[in-house]
């Protein structure tokens, strides 16, 4: 059995609440759909007329909101009215890693959620099916029933988790054909009947047999393990990266070698300057957090290591500019192609190139930045967060430009940080006339051509060869 759905509410147009619901407004034109936001600019950004101007870039993104947008896919500021109306409210607000007090560090910031549960709380007029769609710490739908049930309204609301799989990137291919979609829910009847009633709206283009139910620990709980084993991937292959430089072994060999044992399987084995992005690094933290909180140490240890390895892995990318540079990068300019965590995006969230970028800044380099969808503003923000170096000091030591050669003129060093489809196709029998001698390439990729390069004149450093 299910209920009939005709308004869903969205709580958060972020990277995940905006693309999610566009989809779902896509394949569902009968249900209206409602984004709603705090932040003014974000939700007038969505209804920018020019697309172009979407506060989110993702490959598809705009054609779909385009498709739905004033039919049955709206974006408001007015979130008291858009949970009145919903069915089901999805809460999809962003669950940082805590900055402050117990579990600073580590734990998720629930606050945000919180502040939803006891809006709806104190809003709501009549029952409602509310969808955790953030990712959170196992157990949180307790926390949240404790609210909602303590509310004078007297209405039933019934909890589900429905944690989001998509990668930025490919968002809206991961929406439109995922893996899999989980729905956790109590297995009470009425329980069962709202996961029924989600699981519907996704049937509308998922496969029945990808949706898949369970109860709502295992579904809060499956996410944070699906991030904590893609993670590990990562650092287990970053890993045999520095043990490959000192072998003369090749990481991309090694990944394909063991790719294509089925048990191990291909995807997720490209070693890297380190994983970044909101969640991985957020994921694992909060992952620790809670296995210490249960007394289980070794477990909290053991995915502790994820993320050590995750940040030698960043160290030994900028020590290498260092130590190549003849032991100082004082003064000199390194210019960064790509400053996105992973190409195809304009999040900057965690990104590697933060990181190597800071430890440079540390030993007084310059650095000319070039990334096709960062702005300058975000950068120096993403800088000025870590809180190491003074504003003023950032914004003498590092510039942006809006375009690959003017960041290389007299440059000591080349790093790519992200890996833009386009650095592979430059001129770059150009760029070496531009930079200095000898003309260094460190890839933190592994994208580039090295042999090619080679024959150029430039001397390429790579990870993991
Ligand atoms: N970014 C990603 O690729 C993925 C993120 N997730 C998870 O989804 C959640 C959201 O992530 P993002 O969309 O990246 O975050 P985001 O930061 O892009 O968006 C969150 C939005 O929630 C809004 N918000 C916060 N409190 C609010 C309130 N009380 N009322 C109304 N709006 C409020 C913020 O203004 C912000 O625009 C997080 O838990 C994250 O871990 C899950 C899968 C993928
Ligand atoms: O919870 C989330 O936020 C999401 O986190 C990741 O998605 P995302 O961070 O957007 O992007 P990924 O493609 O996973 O890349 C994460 C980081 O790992 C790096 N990476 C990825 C794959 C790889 O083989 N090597 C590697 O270094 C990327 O460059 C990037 O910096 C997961 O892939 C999604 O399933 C999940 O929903």
């Amino acid at each position: 059995m299910k209920k009939e759905i005709k308004n869903i509410c969205c709580i958060g147009a972020g990277y995940v609440g905006g693309p999610t619901m566009a989809v779902i407004a896509l394949k569902n034109p009968h249900i209206k759909v409602n984004i709603v936001d705090i932040n003014e600019q974000r939700i007038q950004d969505w209804n920018d007329t020019d697309l172009d101007k979407l506060p989110i870039y993702e490959p598809g993104l705009s054609e779909v909101v385009e498709h739905t947008r004033g039919r049955n896919l709206f974006f408001s500021t007015d979130v008291e009215q858009g949970i009145r109306d919903a069915d089901m409210i999805f809460i999809s607000v962003n669950t940082p890693t805590k900055t402050y007090g117990k579990g600073k560090g580590q734990a998720a910031d629930l606050k945000y959620i919180e502040l939803c549960a006891r809006q709806i709380a104190s809003i709501a007029q009549r029952d409602k099916i509310v969808v955790e769609k953030s990712t959170l710490p196992v157990r949180t739908a307790e926390a949240l029933s404790d609210i909602l049930s303590n509310s004078e309204s007297g209405f039933n609301f019934e909890i589900l988790s429905n944690p989001e799989f998509l990668a930025e990137g490919t968002a809206i291919d991961d929406l439109l054909s995922p893996d899999r979609v989980l729905i956790g829910g109590d297995n009470t009847e009425s329980g069962q009947i709202a996961k029924d009633t989600l699981s519907s709206i996704y049937e509308a283009w998922v496969p029945k047999e990808r949706v898949l139910q369970t109860n709502v620990w295992s579904s809060e709980l499956s996410k944070l393990t699906a991030n904590a084993f893609l993670a590990q991937r990562i650092s287990s292959i970053n890993a045999m990266s520095a043990l490959c430089e000192k072998t003369e072994a090749d990481v991309d060999e090694i990944a394909r070698a063991i790719g294509m044992d089925s048990r191990i399987g291909p995807k997720f084995l490209k070693s890297s300057v380190g994983f970044g992005g909101s969640c991985f690094q957020k994921d694992v933290l909060n992952l620790v957090y809670i296995a210490k909180s249960y007394g289980l140490d070794e477990v909290a240890e053991y995915w502790d290591q994820v993320i050590k390895l995750n940040d030698y892995q960043k160290r030994r990318f900028a020590d290498r500019i260092i130590k190549e540079s003849y032991n100082t990068v004082s003064g000199k300019k390194i210019a960064f192609f790509g400053w996105a965590f992973k190409k195809d995006t304009n999040d900057t969230r965690e990104s590697a190139a933060i990181y190597v970028a800071d430890h440079l800044l540390d030993e007084d380099a310059e650095i000319v930045i070039y990334d096709p969808k960062v702005t300058e503003e975000r950068v120096y923000a993403d800088l000025e967060y870590l809180n190491n170096h003074s504003s003023e000091y950032i914004r003498s030591r590092v510039k942006i430009v809006n375009n690959p050669f003017n960041a290389v003129g007299d440059a000591h060093a080349i790093a790519v940080l992200t890996e833009w489809d386009e650095f592979k196709d430059y001129n770059w029998e150009k760029i070496y006339s531009k930079v200095l001698k000898p003309a260094n390439i460190f890839d933190g990729r592994n994208i580039l051509d090295k042999q090619e390069l080679n024959t150029l004149g430039f001397n390429v450093y790579n990870i993991g060869k």
